[in-house]
């Protein structure tokens, strides 16, 4: 990479973009909310039932001007929702601050594996057994959204949310491939542990991006 393309990317001016979309927030807190999402290319993660793999290979997504990003976001939404990939493996101040400019509210969905950067509205955490999220999320995070493949996730589930700040909701997600076998057992658990909600997929349900 040439030292200038470098420079922007470090200094978050330009991003590798992947798709940019304006749809409904299908998951979590903000289920239901009108929504442009920003999604970067780029993860080392490695979530084997990941559903966007697409995604992680940053150099098959464009060098993106964000100045351009933001300017197609502002025209038609009032959230941003920016995910990726990976997007804290990024420098989001730049993005964020210039969306919260255009008076936008900025969220973003994050496994936490990176330290925090740009300034967030609202914080997904969706934690990785593969790479667990750094103290900053822990302690920043608005939400705790823990994927649900098997028995064990639970026993992670509870781990993560010892973890995490005291305010953070705790939410558990089915993986969408599973969903017939753990969404009984995703029910059983949180009428036993309330402290937990379900969160859906919604816009898999309802076949929008
Ligand atoms: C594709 S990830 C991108 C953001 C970030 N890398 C992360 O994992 O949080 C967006 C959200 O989708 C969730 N997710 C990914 N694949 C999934 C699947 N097969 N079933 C359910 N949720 C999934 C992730 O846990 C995360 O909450
Ligand atoms: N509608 C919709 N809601 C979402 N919530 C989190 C998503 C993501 O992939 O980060 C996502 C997505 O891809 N589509
Ligand atoms: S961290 Fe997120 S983008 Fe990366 S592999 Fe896991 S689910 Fe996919
Ligand atoms: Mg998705």
């Amino acid at each position: 990479m040439e030292a200038e393309t470098k420079k922007a990317l470090d200094a978050g001016i330009n991003l590798p973009l992947m798709e940019e979309f304006y749809t409904i927030q299908g998951e979590g807190y903000y289920s239901g909310h009108a929504a442009y999402f920003i999604r970067l290319g780029g993860c080392d993660v490695g979530c084997h039932w990941c559903d966007v793999k697409e995604s992680w290979n940053a150099t098959l997504h464009p060098l993106t001007k964000v100045e351009d990003i933001i300017e197609r976001a502002s025209k038609i939404a009032k959230l941003a929702v920016i995910t990726g990939g990976e997007p804290l493996m990024y420098n989001l101040d730049y993005l964020t601050a210039e969306l919260k400019r255009k008076g936008m509210q900025t969220n973003i969905e994050t496994s936490g594996a990176y330290e925090l950067s740009g300034d967030f509205d609202w914080i997904c955490l969706s934690p990785k057994k593969a790479k667990l999220p750094v103290q900053s999320v822990y302690d920043a995070a608005n939400e705790l959204k823990v994927i649900i493949y098997n028995k064990h996730d639970f026993i992670f589930a509870e781990e993560q949310a010892a973890k995490v700040n005291k305010n953070a909701l705790l939410l558990l997600q089915t993986e969408w491939g599973k969903r017939t076998e753990m969404m009984p057992l995703i029910i059983e658990y949180v009428k036993q542990n309330p402290k937990w909600k379900i969160s859906l997929q919604t816009h898999k349900f309802l076949d929008i991006p």
